[in-house]
């Protein structure tokens, strides 16, 4: 079992703007040395490596065969990728900016004003830090973090100014759009369009505004922003600054993402995994760093209600005459041990594999 630890205790490492922002530092220091294998680094410039790109406005507002059409994308896309764009949304892209330009903000506050915010309680409404897990891991990373949960309860900082009004505004728009998106992938399996949310009490459903800031690095091919990892709800959306750094994992390459300016990044998360029994997969994915500037982006994972255990979903296991590949375990235990060592060690979702002897 973890030890207990009490919200005000708080990590002792530094965050990596104060040690990026030491006007000496020209190396990587070696508590962040992390080793990329070159054999897996894909090709930027292939075609075959650009992820799919799904048109809101189409599923949303178009005819029932552009619907449709737009539906069988989709499947195709949670199938071969695990990973998408979403264009043309109804998001503004000025809100993305903004809501972009608050969490810059929040970074930039002295870090003394930060501290009030450092916990290591997962299902804190409002943590930030920096790297992931820094009492676990044995290499620290190159990024801080604010994580705060949006839904169902808002949760927001009242520093620094205007970040409570942005982010209420851009995590109500995101979730229509996850939304539209969850019906969509329901209806991509031949299911109801509100099948998956009604199961996974969607209505009470959590999201978290979790933003990532990875300051430039000396030397970038030493470090690592997020090493490889699935995202543990239903789906994320992630919209980032100017700079790329997200990485997929396909067909055993590292897959640089090149989203189009005011896309949203869209990935199916372990939860997914669980319902479909496989068939839509939690891709691995991680955050590369870089020399020249500082990259901001913002995930927002969409999972079930807290209460909620996720489980194959009967109608498509009969459909696929497939026995349960998982087991159950509610939302907030799955989160709770997602953050203990032992899920650092492989795919967490192989703990809850059922056991064929
Ligand atoms: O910064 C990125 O592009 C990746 C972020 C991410 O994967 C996460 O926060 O879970
Ligand atoms: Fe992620």
């Amino acid at each position: 079992m973890a030890p207990t630890v009490t919200s005000m205790e708080v990590p002792k490492l530094a965050s990596i703007k104060t040690l990026a922002d030491s006007a000496s530092l020209t190396f990587v220091p070696s508590e962040y040395t992390f080793t990329k294998n070159p054999n897996e680094q894909g090709d930027a410039n292939d075609p075959e490596h650009s992820i799919p790109i799904i048109d809101f406005a189409l599923l949303t507002s178009g005819s029932p065969d552009q619907r449709a059409k737009v539906i069988q994308e989709l499947r195709r896309a949670c199938e071969e990728w695990g990973f998408f764009q979403v264009t043309n949304h109804c998001v503004p892209e000025s809100l993305m900016q903004s809501m972009i330009d608050a969490c810059h903000r929040f970074f930039d506050l002295p870090e003394e004003e930060k501290k009030e915010f450092q916990t290591r309680n997962p299902l804190d409404p409002i943590k930030c830090g920096t790297s992931f897990n820094v009492d676990i891991e044995k290499v620290h990373f190159w990024r801080d973090f604010l994580k705060v949960i949006a839904h169902p309860e808002f949760n927001s900082l009242y520093k620094p100014a205007g970040y409570s009004e942005v982010s209420l505004e851009f995590s109500k728009r995101t979730r229509e759009v996850a939304t539209e998106i969850l019906k969509g992938i329901s209806e991509s399996l031949g299911l109801e369009a509100d099948y998956i949310a009604k199961a996974m009490n969607w209505d009470r459903g959590l999201q978290i505004l979790a933003a990532n800031y990875y300051p430039a690095c000396p030397q970038p091919d030493k470090a690592i922003g997020l090493p490889p990892h699935t995202d543990h709800g239903l789906v994320t959306l992630l919209i980032q600054n100017e700079t790329g750094g997200l990485e997929v994992k396909h067909k055993d390459q590292w897959v640089l993402v090149n989203a189009a300016p005011g896309a949203f990044v869209v990935n199916i998360g372990d939860q997914m995994q669980i319902l479909t029994n496989d068939k839509y997969k939690s891709i691995w994915h991680r955050a590369v760093v870089n020399k020249k500037a500082t990259r901001i982006s913002i995930a927002v994972p969409h999972g079930p209600s807290l209460d909620t255990p996720a489980l194959p979903i009967p109608e498509l296991l009969e459909r696929e005459g497939q026995a349960p590949k998982y087991i159950g375990m509610t939302y907030e235990k799955f989160l709770e041990l997602q953050a203990c060592p032992a899920a650092l060690t492989k795919h967490f979702l192989d703990h809850l594999r059922v056991k064929h002897n």
